[in-house]
C-alpha cells in the first residue's frame, strides 16, 4: 500500500526512552509514532507530492488546528525539493478551521475562513490534514470546495484511522494508517491539550479523565 500500516498490536514505544513534556508524563500511555519517524515519513511524502504535482503553482490549504505541524514540515520538505531539483513551483499558504457540529441527524460541517475559499478559484489545491477518521468531514469539505471551482484538489493526511464505520475514503497521500485508538501529539489534541507534544501518542485513561471537560 501507499502508506505505513501501524498494526493494532504493533510495537509501542515507552516514554522512558524518549523526551516528552514532564506535564504530560502521567497522561501518555505509550508513543505510537516517534517524532523522528514522523519527520522521515513526511520527507518521502514531500517527494511523492512534488513528483505528482502538475502546474505552475500550488495552494497549500492547512486545516487548523491539527494540520499545523504537518503543514509546516511538509512545506519545508517540498520547499527543499524546489531548491534542489529540476522542477519547482510556487507554493501559496492558506488556512481553514473546521468544526463539525453534531445535531440529531448528522454532523454538520461548519467552515471558518470562507474568504480563503474564494481565493481557491482556478488554483491547484493541496489540502493538508492531520487525520482522516471516518472520512465524513473530508468528503463534506471536498464537496464544499468544488463550489469554488479550484483547478485541482488533492488531499494529504498524515494519519488515516482504521475504522469499521469508515466511508472508505482514502486521501491521495497518507503518512500512516493507524489503529482505531484516540491519538494525541504533533498538534493533534484532546480538548486542546497535547498539541505541545512532538510524538504521536496514545492517551491513557488517567489522561482522559484529567483533561476531560
Ligand atoms: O485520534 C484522534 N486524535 C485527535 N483528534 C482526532 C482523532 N480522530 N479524529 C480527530
Ligand atoms: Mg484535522
Ligand atoms: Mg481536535
Amino acid at each position: 500500500p501507499k502508506f505505513i500500516k501501524v498494526e493494532d498490536n504493533g510495537h509501542l514505544y515507552s516514554i522512558d526512552h524518549f523526551s516528552v513534556p514532564r506535564h504530560y508524563e502521567d497522561s501518555i500511555g505509550s508513543i505510537l509514532i516517534p517524532h523522528g519517524l514522523i519527520a522521515d515519513r513526511i520527507e518521502r511524502m514531500a517527494r511523492d507530492i512534488h513528483e505528482g504535482f502538475e502546474g505552475e503553482s500550488m495552494i497549500l490549504l492547512c486545516i487548523l488546528k491539527g494540520g499545523f505541524r504537518f503543514s509546516q514540515d511538509l512545506m519545508n520538505y517540498i520547499g527543499a525539493i524546489n531548491c534542489n531539483s529540476g522542477k519547482s513551483f510556487q507554493i501559496g499558504l492558506d488556512f481553514l478551521r473546521l468544526k463539525s457540529y453534531t445535531n440529531e441527524e448528522s454532523g454538520e460541517l461548519k467552515i471558518m475562513g470562507v474568504d480563503a475559499l474564494e481565493s481557491l478559484k482556478g488554483k491547484n489545491v493541496l489540502i493538508v490534514e492531520d487525520i482522516v477518521d471516518t472520512g465524513n468531514t473530508m468528503q463534506q469539505l471536498l464537496k464544499t470546495l468544488d463550489v469554488y471551482q479550484p483547478k485541482s484538489v488533492k488531499v494529504a493526511s498524515l494519519l488515516l484511522k482504521r475504522r469499521p464505520d469508515s466511508t472508505g475514503y482514502i486521501p491521495d497521500y497518507v503518512g500512516f494508517e493507524i489503529p482505531n485508538k484516540f491519538v494525541i501529539g504533533y498538534a493533534l489534541d484532546y480538548n486542546e491539550y497535547f498539541r505541545d507534544l512532538n510524538h504521536i501518542c496514545v492517551i491513557n485513561d488517567f489522561g482522559k479523565k484529567k483533561y476531560a471537560i
